[in-house]
Formats: structure tokens, sequence, C-alpha cells
């Protein structure tokens, strides 16, 4: 037992691990906290004893302002498993491996490549448009529109939730989750609920205009799919009422925007410095492609390089690295230890993407650790971004989709190079709820063949 007054660190965790093993318990201010390492511990608890662990803890700043509504705070319970279910139902509906989910995904990578051709010859810092981009593939599901990425309504949206995220991995919302005598007090952790407010109006106002728009049974996004949904149910004791759609969407919207593109990030700054994998990924795809014009998700099966590749990408990005923090529903037990209800459990998503002993090349950035001896694509165990069990991240699917067009379809038209005139590349991260590469700039050069 250690006694740790602020959010420990992954070095921190590292060093702990190796001297209290792959579960051990620390305090985070006077709350008691269970990590766990390593894919058995993890898979023990996510898997094997799912229900047991698939709680969210409470009174954290991000469980306040989202007031357990919608589904990445919610607790384990009726409304969690509704709305979750609904999610997944109407993201697959709107064609997650079908074509509507793929022809939304593709307007968006047709806007990026034009972005990029505007750049073609010199270099540009991509964070920003892979940003715009991953957020509108999101309003595209949500709200039946993308926006350009110059409208000021779009652009405030995202500078909020910019503004959000950072106060919530910032140094007050710790204090706030530390020190519960704070709360009360008008420090700065206040704003970020004012701009969840915000947030929320704008979501709001989507819906009041869906409402008036929309021909019931003829959904045409994810709002009016809700709005179904409550006229179906009726109000009898449903979970789905318009106060918990506003938090679902905002949730979906928020999950969905830098996780994607931060894997995009960290995929181009290996393969610029990889220029062998991306030649090799190239060719792969001129292979399967052929004439075609386009990239389809199925394809990734006649891929298997690319698909290594992108895995590795996603090891590496390691985008959520302690996860969405669990909770024990009931008394349990684990790897032989006894966790009562309500323990509050980090389960070290980066210790298993990292672990020796599960990858060929745990360090370094290398497909090879996603291919066989016949050149296969295999996916190893502990291939664990998404987290597992029954908290699993329900965008998996559209992420996957996502990051197999967008990639292809880059890879497929430009080089990308790394400039020389900005030194060595920086390879570090910065540590938050979602990681992210280091601002970096993309050398862009547009392949003679297209
Ligand atoms: C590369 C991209 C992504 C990664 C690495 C990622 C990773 C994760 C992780 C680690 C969790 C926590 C799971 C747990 O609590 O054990 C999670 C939860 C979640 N993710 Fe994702 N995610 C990605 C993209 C998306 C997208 C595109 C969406 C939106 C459609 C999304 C929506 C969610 C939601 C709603 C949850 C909460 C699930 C629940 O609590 O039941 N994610 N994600």
């Amino acid at each position: 037992m250690c006694l740790e007054i602020q959010y420990p660190s992954l070095t921190t965790l590292k060093k702990l691990k190796r001297r209290y093993g792959n579960v051990f318990s620390l305090y985070i201010g006077s709350r008691p906290v269970v990590v766990l390492n390593g894919l058995e511990a993890v898979r023990e608890a996510l898997v094997t004893r799912t229900a047991e662990f698939s709680g969210r803890p409470n009174h954290l700043m991000i469980s306040d302002i989202t007031e357990g509504k919608g589904v990445i705070m919610a607790d384990f319970g009726s409304s969690w498993r509704d709305h979750r279910r609904f999610a997944l139902t109407t993201l697959r509906n709107f064609g997650l491996g079908k074509r509507s989910m793929e022809e939304r995904i593709l307007e968006e990578v047709s806007h990026i490549c034009s972005e990029l051709e505007r750049n073609a010859g010199s270099s540009m810092d991509p964070q920003h448009l892979f940003h715009l981009a991953a957020s509108n593939i999101i309003c595209s599901v949500i709200y039946g529109e993308r926006f350009e990425y110059d409208n000021p309504v779009f652009l405030t949206l995202i500078s909020r939730i910019q503004d959000l995220t950072k106060i919530a991995i910032g140094p007050w919302a710790m204090l706030y989750d530390i020190i519960p005598a704070l709360r009360a007090l008008p420090l700065p952790f206040k704003k970020a609920f004012h701009i969840y407010d915000e947030i929320k109006e704008h979501a709001q106002k989507a819906v009041t205009s869906h409402k008036s728009s929309r021909v019931p049974g003829e959904p045409r996004d994810l709002i009016d799919c809700y709005l179904d949904q409550i006229d179906m149910i009726g109000d009898g004791g449903s979970t789905f009422n318009d106060v918990q759609m506003v938090f679902l969407l905002i949730d979906l919207f928020v999950a969905g925007t830098d996780t994607t593109s931060n894997t995009l990030r960290c995929a181009m700054l290996h393969l610029m410095t990889n220029q062998h994998i991306q030649e090799r990924c190239h060719r792969e795809i001129e292979d399967v492609l052929e004439g075609r014009s386009y990239a389809l998700f199925e394809d990734r099966h006649a891929m298997p390089y690319v698909q290594a590749m992108i895995h590795e990408s996603q090891r590496m990005a390691d985008t959520v690295p302690l996860s969405v923090f669990h909770k024990t529903s009931c008394n349990t037990q684990l790897q032989g230890y006894q966790l009562p209800q309500g323990t509050m459990v980090i389960p070290n998503l980066s210790s298993v993407l990292h672990e020796e002993g599960q990858w060929k090349f745990p360090q370094e950035f290398n497909p090879d650790n996603f291919l066989n001896e016949d050149g296969e694509f295999v996916k190893p165990e502990a291939f664990l971004p998404f987290s597992a069990g029954s908290r699993v991240c329900l965008g998996e699917g559209l992420a996957r989709t996502e990051l197999f067009l967008i990639l292809v379809t880059l890879l497929r038209r430009f080089q990308f190079v790394w400039p020389e005139q900005e030194g060595a590349p920086n390879f570090r991260k910065v540590f938050g709820l979602a990681q992210a590469q280091k601002p970096y700039c993309l050398g862009v050069r547009l392949r003679s063949s297209q």
C-alpha cells in the first residue's frame, strides 16, 4: 500500500507494479483504488467477472458533471444497459460494416484529402484536421449532417469540448476528486460545469429542431432513432427521455473524437519515420484496389499488412491508457484478493499493450506484432485498446472502420515524409484521459500515380 495525493502517471504505476505485483492498491485522496496490470488480472476482472467489475465510480468531477447519465459514466444498471444497447443497435443499423456508414466516412475522407492536397509539397500540423474529421463523422451519425471545417458553430462546439477536456484532465479536476471540501468553492473547476451546460444547450437545440422536422418511423440519424424509441416505449417506467438523450449525444461526441484523431496522429508519425512500412502498405493497397477509386471496409481481409500496421498504430497510440475507471458492483475477489462493493478499479490497459511475453516487440513500432510466420494477420489476446467485457468501447466498430478507410485512402494518394527542418521526431506523449502524441508537422507529397 502507498499514499498518493494525485493521479499516478504511467511511470509511477510501472514502478509500483515492479514493487508490488500486478494487483495493488493505493489511495487517491482518501479513496482506496485498486490498480490492475497485465493481461491476466485485467482479463479476470473485465471478462471473467465482468458483472462484478462493470460499475462506474461516483463523485469524480466527470461523473458529477455528467450526473451519472448517458453511458460512459452511468453506473451498472438498467439505464446504462438500455442506452448502451440502443446506441450499439443504432450504430449498427446505420451501417457499421454496411454501405451507409462507409459512405459517411468516405465523404469525410474526401474532405481530408482536399485539405492535404492544399498542403502538398509542404508540411502541416494534422491535429486540427484529424480532430474536425473525427468529430464530423460522429456529427453525421448523430445529427445527420457534417459541417464545413470553417463553420463557426462547429468550431465553437469543438473548442468548448477541448476546453472541457483540458479541465477534466488537469490539476483542478484532480483537486475536485481528491478534496471533496473544495467542491462548493468558486474554483476553476466550476468552469467545466458551465462549459458542459453550453454543450448541453447545443445538443438540446438539435433535438428540438429534429422534433419539428422528423417523420416518425423514418429516422435520418441517431436523434430520430431515439425519438422513435421514446414513442415506441412510452413513458411507463422507461429509461429513455429527453434528458438522457442529451447526455448520450454528448458522450458519443466526446468519446469518438480525440480517441480516433490521436490514433491517426500516432499512425502518421510512425509511418513518416518508417518509410519501408509506409511503402509496403502502399503496394498492398494498390494491389488490392487496382483500378477501383475507393476502398471498402471488407477490403481489410485482403490487406494483412495494412491491418497489422493499423493495429500496431493503435497499440502504440495507447489512447486510453487507464481505460475509464471501473467500480465493483458487489463484494468480490480477484487474483486471491478480497474487494468490497464500491471499490474503484483502474484497469491499466497500457500495461497490457506493452506487456513483456505478450508481444514479439513490446516497446517498438513493428507490424510484425500482428503477423504470423506466413504473413497472415493475427490479433493477440493482449490487444485491448478498446478494453474488454461488458463495458468494452461501444464505438469500436465505428472506430475500426474509420481508421481503415482513412488510412488506406490517404496512404494510396499521398506519401508522408518527416520534414527534416523539424529536427528529430519526438515520440513522447502527453499523458491524459486520452493520451496523445505531442504536436508535430506532417510532410505531404501527392503520389504521381493518382
Ligand atoms: C480509437 C478509438 C477509440 C478507442 C481507443 C476507444 C477506447 C475506449 C475505452 C478504453 C473505453 C473504456 C472501456 C471500459 O470502461 O472498460 C471506451 C468507452 C467508450 N467508448 Fe470508446 N474508444 C474509441 C472510439 C470511440 C468512438 C468512435 C465512440 C463513439 C461512437 C466511442 C464511444 C465510447 C463509449 C460511449 C464508451 C463508454 C462505454 C460504456 O461505458 O459502456 N469510442 N472507449
